[in-house]
């Protein structure tokens, strides 16, 4: 990937292509251009919101889901886990893969490093937690990698020693790139023109959600996140409504859907994976026979991340997930503790290892 003469803009993708990232294919619309509130549209939505709820479980394990019902779920999510195994399991596993290279790390925040919570302003992270990624950090370059701005991130994970790429990987800094880019400094923005588009639609959003009671818009800089955990499911069509004509008024805008929370975003062909790319490169981490990545995450965007991962038939993807999903990771982890718990065993391995090189150089002094 050239750093400096990627454009990831599109400019001509129809309405309808758009919507497929979210409405359930059988429910796809016929008409690329919908000229006004279309109830199929609006329906399909709904039933892609329904199947993320806990009563709707069953219809479509694809959706973020957030507890374990009954025996039955404990058996299916362990018979899952023999196509996905648990990374902590799988640990001596992929620390063989990992000899002789260096791992660099990849962490999406919420649902990840933070437990998922009512209100997204309260997702804070445990102190644990983050004593253990600073401590990780000193031993494998780590980057953060999430949905929500990047001052917003930094604000929750207060790190300095991280990278961080916001906006679902459309806002990322790096302190020491390697080429200096076309904006003259150390931000890798490829949305960055949509900025004042964004900033209308967050403030339209949040005039025509007002009266959905529990509704939450987020402004993610380069993404506008529309939140339904707090919405009575009766109103659910209110905030598609919402999103939608939102949509409709900003064709160079699309929608995405993540764990009950709608966003919009701008139509360019940019995302977690182009991010985890990009910051490989211009870490000097690209080369796969020196480097072994892992992408740690828990949502429907970093399965973009676990694809490219995939393809580059390098580094592993883990999903984190106590329910069986359709997921392109190779390994899971069921929450935030259990990741916790993976980086814990990544600093005591890299630790083990340090003694083991210290005591060989000893020997042959
Ligand atoms: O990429 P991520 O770091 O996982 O961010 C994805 C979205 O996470 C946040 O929303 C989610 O977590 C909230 C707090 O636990 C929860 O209330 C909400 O229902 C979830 O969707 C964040 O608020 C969004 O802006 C991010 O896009």
């Amino acid at each position: 990937m050239d750093i400096n003469n990627s454009s990831p803009v599109i400019t001509d993708i129809p309405y309808s292509a758009k919507l497929s990232a979210i409405v359930p294919k059988r429910k796809m619309i016929k008409s690329p251009v919908p000229t006004k509130f279309d109830e199929t549209i609006v329906n399909g939505w709904i039933e892609a919101m329904k199947c993320s709820s806990p009563p709707h479980k069953k219809k479509n394990v694809y959706f973020g889901h957030d507890h374990l019902p009954n025996n039955d779920a404990d058996c299916e999510f362990r018979l899952w886990q023999t196509k996905c195994p648990s990374a902590l399991t799988s640990f001596d596993k992929i620390m063989m893969h990992a000899k002789g290279r260096k791992i660099a790390l990849f962490l999406d925040y919420d649902g990840t490093l933070s437990q998922i919570v009512d209100d997204p302003d309260k997702a804070v992270m445990t102190k644990k937690m983050r004593a253990t990624v600073k401590d990780v950090s000193k031993y494998f370059p780590t980057a953060i990698v999430s949905g929500r701005s990047r001052d917003k991130v930094f604000e929750f994970v207060k790190l300095t020693e991280l990278y961080y790429a916001g906006s679902h990987g459309m806002d990322i800094m790096v302190p020491e790139m390697r080429s200096t880019n076309k904006q003259g400094d150390n931000l890798f923005q490829p949305a960055r023109e949509f900025l004042p588009m964004m900033d209308e639609v967050f403030r339209s959003l949040i005039k025509s959600t007002k009266g959905i009671k529990g509704s939450k818009v987020e402004n993610n800089k380069f993404c506008i996140s529309v939140h339904y955990r707090n919405v009575d499911e009766k109103d659910w069509n209110l905030v598609v409504q919402c999103v939608d004509n939102a949509a409709k008024a900003y064709p160079r805008l699309r929608v995405t859907h993540g764990r009950k929370v709608l966003e919009i975003r701008p139509l360019i062909d940019w995302d977690k994976g182009k991010a985890v790319e990009f910051l490989l490169e211009s870490l000097e981490l690209n080369n796969s026979e020196e480097v072994l990545p892992i992408y740690i995450g828990d949502d429907r965007t970093d399965e973009d991340a676990f694809k490219v991962l995939k393809k580059r038939n390098c580094g592993y993807g883990i999903l984190v997930s106590s329910m069986p999903k359709e997921t392109e990771a190779v390994f899971s982890l069921k929450d935030p503790s259990e990741v916790m718990a993976f980086l814990q065993l990544l600093i005591r391995y890299k630790k083990r290892q340090s003694l083991l090189l210290n005591g060989e150089k000893q020997t042959s002094a």
